[in-house]
């Protein structure tokens, strides 16, 4: 949904072509001189057949007197022709000009094409002293600049000098925003200049670390690929040393400083929006994939950085023999480009001359990527280690254990248990030593701006479900941003962290032994004092209740090689060892017991203390995973976004959000030690987020009513016979003593923004397909449309047609937002016939009818607005089959009402509505 901007200027093409020109006409050799690009203009790079200080000499000087030598003269010539000599000598004078050109051209140096004895001299004397002072000053460089303060670097010239104030700004202002852990660690390290923050080599060096892992991420999966693939490096191949980077707080023009047999990236990255990068990698896609239509040949080479030795090399390929690298791309086969980002880059890297040591990797969402990880992992470390040349004495005994794997998992966080603090568990104390902790009502000393890394405490002001007789509730929340300085635009995203179930919070706290703890003070540092991340969570203490409800993925089963690496170590009995090398090594029975049962960590180790337990295993010898492991174990919980049901223009301050809450059956079975299945039936699973919101709109409608509710944890009892799960909801207690209020409750929310966006000029048509929550941007729309006609009836531009179809399970219970919805085309149909409302209830009738057969029906209307009229197409829901549907189902109409043979229907849906921006999706999978 973020598109990238190209950044390819005509100008810098011009500039490119003129240069080639130019380079030719003066048969210059294009490895001795390169220069006028702007872009390139200062990209020279280090080489090992290196020309020595006095041939650079040489170069310049025939670089700059030629030239300048030519101009002078051809300008005095011109001039004294036409102004001074008279059209005769001119004439002469002329001839003489371009017999002196074409002894330029044949490079052979005659000084007797002389205008008169004082040019001669004046020129000379000029050029001469110009060229004297340019080389002296270019040998002087790096004192100059000391002496007027500016880094040494080697990035030379204004545009440089520039990019790196530019660079050192932004940086300073992410490190406001949110990179505060590693700022501080780098300067903790040494780190002198912003500039040098967002020098990632740099940050290599002072840790002595050889690869370099940077992570493109959305939800969090990648950045938990790239440090699972650390852990993997750092526990099992002893020669490895990574060092996990986030792309948005680095820059990527250090590349050049990498050494190439010694130092490597790996490339972990997401795909997100339609085929775009992830947030975080926005700005490095932007300069290495200038223009991501022409890869192949429209993509302009980025500034990279230069260091002192001076070289010529082939501007194209920057990167050619400074950097190696591998990926594995994130991506999901539903969306029509699959791990573009990742594939991007790596065609990319590879045209600018980096070494790619081994096909990029790439995972299938869809299907099973955490398999593919598994299998792309298993095959690179020998090729990783054959390249960096260190032992690959990978640390692997008979078992698959190691010391040194128990050791890495222990020591990646260290956990400092301070001890208990009387007022922590009271959420209205306001004391300011009390840690930050996410999704409770605590004074943040934090004041803005609001983003990812500092959520903004917002108020809750509206929740209900919006289908309290439906199969599934819907929930419909309207949440307070006013004071965050955060501003949203109809169709973009809230992103919201979410708290972990009560339930499973203290099945954690028990089987960790940390019941009595809970509420323990404790401060958790990186053990690596050169990683990127000092600390794990916003502030360096919290507790142990508080990390597993806000910060930590307890939901999410363990991957394979986690439970080897994380867990099997500490296990101190034989039945456990046992169960845990069986499921980490065995393919199947880790899928069965651990995939398909949704088994969380918690689960697992109930379920090894269980087998211990059996096998009479006392206590004591019992497996008890320390919680510094635990910290490696689980990913770190992440923000999700939900599409703003609001309009910005109707609603400015409080954007509203629609959300199915999600619960399904999964079947649990567990492998006993004795190898039996053991089948548990089929349990109810909940999505963590939906059933948090869930918890929060209980709470509010029960408050609401006066019912009685325990102000801390909310167990949900309805609807049916699903048993639901429990929150802890932290309410706004200060208000609570006026009788009319009610409390208030707080989520931990900020705004992402999207391309999704209505047509600026209000007169095109917009045709909207939003089945089930897929209405949730569809509502902002159509307020907006209705506002913009209130509008317009004061002013002259007409609306267009508004066209929605809605589709549900039940018209009678799954009906969102109907009366709102007839309404709105009550109105717009009146300024426009062609508005009209479809909808779509599938099991209203023995056979099923979705939306794209209502679009169907109305093949000729759809083809008039959108072929006709210029129109714009919107889909909003799920991807793998309504989106697809719903994109054949228009091409099948252009086939039929245009009369086109199905390619050109297929490219006038590509190129005539999706590339220009008039066919959106905002769909998941
Ligand atoms: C809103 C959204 C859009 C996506 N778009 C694409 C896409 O265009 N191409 C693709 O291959 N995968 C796409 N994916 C799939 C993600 O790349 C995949 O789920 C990945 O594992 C997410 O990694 P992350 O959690 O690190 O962001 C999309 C996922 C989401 C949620």
């Amino acid at each position: 949904m973020v598109t990238a901007i190209p950044t390819t200027t005509p100008q810098a093409h011009n500039h490119q072509q003129e240069y080639k020109k130019l380079e030719n006409s003066l048969l210059l050799n294009s490895s001795t001189l390169k220069t006028p690009n702007i872009q390139k203009a200062t990209h020279i790079n280090t080489t090992t057949d290196f020309p020595s200080g006095f041939q650079v000499l040489c170069i310049l000087w025939a670089g700059i007197y030629y030239p300048l030598d030519f101009i002078f003269k051809s300008v005095f010539a011109i001039y004294s022709g036409i102004v001074s000599i008279g059209p005769a000598v001119k004439q002469e004078k002329l001839k003489r000009l371009s017999q002196q050109q074409e002894f330029l051209l044949q490079g052979s140096r005659k000084r007797e094409y002389n205008y008169s004895d004082m040019t001669i001299e004046f020129s000379d004397t000029f050029i001469i002293t110009s060229v004297v002072i340019g080389t002296v000053t270019f040998l002087l460089r790096k004192k100059i600049c000391e002496v007027i303060g500016k880094s040494s670097s080697g990035i030379v010239g204004n545009k440089y000098e520039s990019a790196n104030l530019v660079s050192s700004s932004s940086s300073t202002t992410k490190a406001t925003n949110g990179t505060s852990n590693s700022s501080n660690q780098i300067n903790g390290s040494g780190g002198d200049s912003s500039s040098s923050e967002r020098d990632f080599v740099q940050k290599m060096h002072e840790g002595k670390k050889n690869i370099v892992i940077f992570f493109g991420s959305q939800t969090g999966t990648a950045e938990d690929f790239a440090n699972r693939l650390a852990r993997e490096a750092t526990s099992f191949h002893p020669g490895l040393h990574p060092i996990v980077l986030d792309p948005e707080n680095y820059d990527y023009k250090y590349m050049t400083k990498m050494n190439p047999t010694k130092e490597l990236i790996i490339w972990v990255l997401a795909t997100t929006g339609e085929g775009e990068p992830t947030d975080n990698m926005q700005e490095w896609y932007e300069a290495l994939v200038s223009d991501p239509e022409n890869i192949d040949d429209g993509c302009e080479v980025p500034e990279f950085y230069e260091d002192d030795d001076v070289s010529i090399e082939v501007f194209e390929q920057p990167l050619k023999n400074k950097v190696a690298y591998i990926g594995f791309g994130l991506g999901n086969t539903t969306y029509e480009q699959f791990c573009a980002n990742m594939r991007h880059i790596d065609k990319r890297m590879s045209t600018l001359g980096a070494k790619r040591l081994a096909p990029c990797g790439e995972g299938d969402d869809d299907s099973n990527l955490e398999e593919d990880f598994s299998n792309w992992k298993e095959g690179i470390w020998p090729i990783i280690c054959d390249h960096l040349k260190v032992d690959d004495n990978a640390v692997t005994d008979a078992d698959g254990v190691s010391a040194t794997a128990a050791a890495a998992s222990s020591l990646e966080w260290i956990v400092e248990d301070i001890g208990q603090e009387e007022s922590l568990d009271n959420s209205t104390t306001s004391t300011s030593s009390r840690p930050f902790k996410r999704g409770e009502m605590v004074p943040d000393t934090h004041t803005g701006p609001y983003d990812a890394k500092h959520p903004f405490m917002a108020p809750i002001k509206v929740a209900y479900n919006l289908s309290p007789e439906g199969e599934r509730s819907v929930l419909h929340l309207e949440i307070d941003l006013a004071g965050s300085g955060m501003k949203y635009e109809t169709g973009d995203h809230l992103a919201i962290f979410p708290t972990n179930h009560e339930e499973e919070v203290q099945a954690f706290l028990k089987v960790l032994r940390l019941s009595d703890k809970a509420n323990n003070l404790i401060k958790v540092t990186n053990a690596d004092p050169y990683a990127a991340h000092a600390n794990l969570f916003p502030s360096s203490t919290t507790t142990y209740v508080a990390a597993l409800r806000h910060y930590l993925d307890i939901a999410s089963p363990p991957a394979r090689e986690q439970i080897r690496m994380s867990v099997l170590p500490y296990a101190k009995s034989e039945a456990a060892t046992e169960l845990l090398k069986s499921l980490s090594s065995d393919k199947e029975a880790y899928s069965r017991s651990v995939v398909d049962s949704c088994l969380t960590v918690a689960g697992l180790l109930q379920l090894v203390n269980r087998v211990e337990e059996k096998a009479g295993v006392s206590e004591q010898d019992q497996l008890v995973l320390p919680f510094g492991a635990l910290l490696s174990l689980c990913s770190r919980i992440v923000a999700r976004y939900y599409s703003i049901s609001s309009s910005s223009l109707v609603n400015p301050k409080i954007p509203s959000i629609t959300a199915v809450v999600l619960q399904y059956q999964s079947t649990s079975s567990t492998t006993t030690q004795e190898g039996e299945e053991k089948n548990d039936g089929l349990q109810w699973r909940y999505g963590v987020a939906t059933n948090y919101l869930d918890s929060i709109t209980r709470y509010l409608t029960q408050k609401s009513r006066g019912d009685k509710v325990d102000e801390y944890v909310l167990v949900k009892a309805e609807p049916g016979n699903v048993k639901q799960v429990s929150h802890t909801i932290y309410p706004d207690l200060s208000t609570a003593d006026e009788p009319s209020s009610l409390p208030v409750v707080h989520a931990p929310v900020y705004v992402r923004h999207s391309n999704f966006r209505l047509p600026t000029d209000p007169s095109k048509p917009v045709v909207m397909v939003g089945p089930g929550t897929g209405i949730a941007p569809f509502r902002g729309f159509l307020q907006e449309r209705v506002h913009q006609l209130a509008s317009n009836n004061n002013g002259s531009a007409n609306t267009g047609a508004t066209v929605l179809f809605f589709g549900s399970r039940h018209e009678k219970t799954d009906y969102l937002y109907k009366s709102e919805l007839l309404e709105s085309f009550e109105q717009l149909s009146k300024s426009n016939s062609d508005s009209s409302l479809f909808t779509a209830f599938s099991r209203d009738q023995a056979h099923k009818i979705y939306v794209q057969h209502r679009m169907q029906e109305q093949a000729k209307l759809l083809w008039k607005l959108l072929h006709e009229q210029g129109g714009s197409f919107y889909v909003c829901g799920e991807a793998r089959y309504m989106a697809r549907d719903v994109r054949d189902t228009l091409i099948r109409i252009a086939q039929q009402e245009g009369g086109l043979a199905l390619a050109d229907a297929e490219a006038w849906v590509s190129n005539d509505l999706k590339k220009s921006g008039r066919y959106q999706e905002d769909i998941w999978a």
